[in-house]
């Protein structure tokens, strides 16, 4: 996989190019992102101009956004006019293309945001949903190292965070935030931007006491704060606003990371984000009879909820193929979608399939 990054005075091609090269990348199941002056100086840099210090800003923060883009395993593919020609890195990877959307989990520091946000996206990328978590951590060292903890850069920082998410959701990556976020403005801004783009978008809530996170105090940043030695900390002498209406509250006092990741896990299912529990039932029992009836069955499984389930079909001795493309589609139409596709492969009629 070639670095890839276009340069070139405006209407000489580089986007075209780009998105030639977008299609050709993602249908051969590679993923692949556009980034260019459409889809970042409209959000992420829209309070950029045309200076030479707009422009260096503006390059540098594409560089910083295709990182993470390479990170998450999507080719970045940038089209600037630009003379600061930097290399981006680009990550070839096996993931596919998924569905949109956006996750946002707030808390206070030591909360458990970022263990949450871990565990989850480990749990979808081990089963075929393309995600990547963004925090503190990768997006205040590079993207936004020129942000503080005032409110105002606070809010700059959630800003630039929800542009980033919805560029990733466009690419077809679940974005998995964890930033404290303790203004419920900024909050609704996030949302707004997604709601404005029709990205769904869920505000969970990490609801762990001021004193649990202080004993935790994981980075050794509120006896600091307590100290005097940092300012503006939230929670210790700058305010937490509490969400008022967040998708859902969790906690994680008494039980364990992955209790807590369940719970988000469950938030994603019933919203349809992943695959439902009961579809992976259902489909081994629809195999189970279609191959008693015809002994040979054709099918070729894409996107499969759970690997026990994978295993179950290929262990199967008279199954040797299958086709499902599962995207956002409710249980009924992934099994209308599935009967269908049965239908096409052999001369079995839907009702014959259901007894
Ligand atoms: N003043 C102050 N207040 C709060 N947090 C501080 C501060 N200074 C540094 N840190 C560390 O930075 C992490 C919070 O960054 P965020 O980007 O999530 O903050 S915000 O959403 O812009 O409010 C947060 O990381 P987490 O512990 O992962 O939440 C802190 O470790
Ligand atoms: N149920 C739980 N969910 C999340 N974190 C938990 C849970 N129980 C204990 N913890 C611990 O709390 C700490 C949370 O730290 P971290 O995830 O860095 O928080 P934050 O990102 O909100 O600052 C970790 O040491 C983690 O192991």
């Amino acid at each position: 996989m070639s670095k890839s990054k276009s340069f070139g005075l405006s209407g000489a091609g580089k986007t075209s190019v780009s998105f030639e090269l977008e299609a050709y990348l993602v249908s051969r199941g590679v993923p692949a992102y556009g980034l260019d002056g459409d889809n970042v100086r409209k959000g992420l840099n829209k309070n950029l101009g045309f200076s030479p210090e707009d422009r260096e800003e503006n390059i540098r923060r594409v560089a910083e956004v295709a990182r993470l883009f390479a990170d998450s395993g999507v080719v970045a593919l940038c089209s600037f006019v630009s003379p600061f020609s930097k290399q981006l890195i680009v990550i070839p990877s096996l993931l596919t293309r998924n569905d949109q959307h956006f996750h946002f989990s707030l808390g206070l520091s030591g909360a458990g945001k970022t263990s949450v946000s871990f565990e989850l996206e480990a749990y979808l990328v081990s089963r075929g949903v393309p995600a990547y978590g963004l925090d503190g951590d990768n997006v205040r060292k590079g993207l936004n190292k020129n942000l503080g903890f005032s409110p105002e850069d606070r809010e700059e920082n959630i800003r630039r965070v929800a542009e980033v998410a919805r560029l990733f959701a466009d690419s077809g990556v679940v974005a998995l935030c964890s930033f404290v976020s303790p203004f419920s403005k900024d909050r609704e801004m996030a949302r707004k931007i997604h709601k404005e783009s029709d990205l769904p978008f869920f505000e969970v809530f990490v609801d762990t006491p001021l004193n649990v996170c202080e004993s935790r105090d994981t980075k050794g940043l509120y006896k600091k704060a307590r100290e005097g030695s940092i300012k503006g900390f939230t929670g210790v002498d700058q305010v937490y606003e509490k969400p008022e209406l967040p998708d859902l509250v969790v906690k994680t006092v008494g039980c364990t990371v992955e209790e807590t990741t369940l719970q988000v896990v469950e938030l994603l299912e019933e919203n349809r984000v992943i695959l439902l529990r009961q579809l992976g039932d259902f489909l081994l029992s629809l195999l189970q009879s279609f191959s008693k009836l015809f002994q040979f069955p054709v099918l070729l499984f894409q996107q499969l909820p759970h690997s026990g389930i994978i295993n179950a079909i290929v262990a199967h001795p008279f199954i040797s193929f299958a086709i499902i493309n599962i995207p956002f589609m409710s249980f009924g139409e992934i099994r209308m979608d599935f009967l269908h596709k049965l239908r096409l492969l052999t001369t079995v009629t839907p009702s014959k399939l259901e007894t």
